[in-house]
């Protein structure tokens, strides 16, 4: 799908920082149309022709009916980089409002779980409509918290081991199969912290708020103390996370779509959201926390990918230099999912520059995978 866009001027300030990024401008102003994608739902395939026909008329049909998804080619390519695989146990730590989350949990499908962590509740209850309306929340737990200290491990052992009768036991502290209609107590509770989060984001300090967990996701039977309960860092080298998705917050640069809209918003609004130094700098150091606490709760041999729409280098190279730095036993690995794509810094086969690829052995097994410069809504496929 593609969308009719003007030629943008972009401002002069603009053009000095995609300089200094060493960022081509014509990625914003050289393609006639922006194109859209979407992201068909597995099970959906003898709909495509339906679809199709529906292009044109911007496929509000099979979207309600939860066939497609709306999701950037860029951010599905984030979720191939994790090469999913059967079983995994995958933590998103800045999950919402969800599509990469979804696809995860198309792709694993009936196995593994997923834990999506995001420090905004109004976004995270959005992933957890969009989990509902696409049937895919089996195995998943959403919970509002920093991503910077969350801490939960994997429920990778209590999916066997819980018996029916345990899950079924009536007792407070246990966690029963998930409703949307909470007991009193905990609707209150809800409610006032939403009053709060109406002020302020959750912080470093507060405990993890669950807002939605699947039947299979381990923790239905789990008393809280079992879900909550803490544990060394050891034990999450040994049973930790196979998969780490951090998609951090960013200045959204590399969205083409974004910059579009400062045209309208005014170009003195990109001052204060995009060039900002200040915001830059804060930006820089919540990924960098980000991405460490991530890697903390990834298991030895487990994968990780970093991922940002910013094209800056401060934001994805620096961030990562600066965490290599400090972890020796982390490496950045190759892309395989890669390989095959088409928009390759190397050997490009499109107008624009999409991915850099970098790859190292990994000294304890616990491996860095690392996607940068994949522009969000450029025209490359
Ligand atoms: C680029 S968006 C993530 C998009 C999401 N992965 C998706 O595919 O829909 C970045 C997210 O990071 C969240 N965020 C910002 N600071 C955070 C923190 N300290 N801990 C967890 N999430 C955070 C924001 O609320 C926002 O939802």
């Amino acid at each position: 799908m593609e969308e009719e866009t003007s030629k943008l001027p972009l401002p002069d300030t603009f053009l000095d920082f995609l300089q200094t990024n060493g960022i081509d401008p014509l990625i914003y102003t050289a393609i006639e149309s922006t194109p859209r994608y979407i992201r068909l739902k597995p099970g959906s395939e003898a709909y495509i022709e339906e679809i199709e026909a529906e292009i044109k008329c911007r496929l509000q049909k099979p979207y309600k009916e939860g066939k497609i998804y709306g999701i950037d080619a860029a951010s599905g390519a984030a979720v191939l980089a994790l090469d999913i695989l059967v079983g995994d146990h995958v933590l998103d730590l800045c999950a919402a409002p969800g599509a990469k989350l979804c696809m995860i949990s198309d792709l694993l499908g009936d196995s593994g779980t997923v834990t999506g962590v995001d420090v905004a509740r109004h976004r995270l209850a959005a992933c957890r409509t969009m989990l509902q309306k696409y049937v895919l929340g089996d195995a998943c737990r959403l919970f509002v918290a920093d991503g910077t200290t969350f801490s939960l491990m994997p429920l990778r052992d209590r999916l066997d081991s819980i018996s029916c009768e345990f899950a079924l036991e009536e007792n407070k502290d246990t966690f029963t199969e998930w409703t949307s209609r909470r007991p009193w107590k905990e609707r209150k509770r809800a409610a006032r912290a939403k009053e709060n989060a109406a002020s302020r984001l959750v912080s470093e300090t507060d405990h993890p708020e669950l807002i939605f967990y699947g039947k299979t996701s381990g923790v239905v039977g789990l008393s809280k103390y079992e879900l909550y309960k803490t544990v060394s860092s050891s034990e999450f080298s040994s049973s930790g996370y196979d998969k780490v998705l951090v998609d951090a917050e960013c200045t959204h640069d590399g969205s083409i779509r974004h910059i579009q809209k400062f045209e309208h918003w005014g170009w003195e609004t990109l001052n204060g959201r995009v060039l900002n130094a200040e915001r830059s700098d804060n930006l820089t150091t919540l990924q960098l926390k980000l991405l460490k606490n991530g890697f903390r709760l990834l298991r030895v041999g487990g994968s990780l990918v970093y991922s940002t729409c910013s094209l800056t280098v401060s934001q994805n190279e620096d961030v990562i230099e600066w965490f290599l730095k400090e972890n020796s036993s982390a490496a950045l690995q190759e892309i395989d999912a890669a390989k095959d794509w088409p928009c390759k810094i190397k050997n490009m086969t499109c107008k624009c520059q999409i991915i850099q690829e970098i790859s190292l052995m990994s000294s304890s097994g616990k491996t860095l995978v690392y996607q940068a410069r994949f522009n969000y809504g450029a025209n490359c496929v």
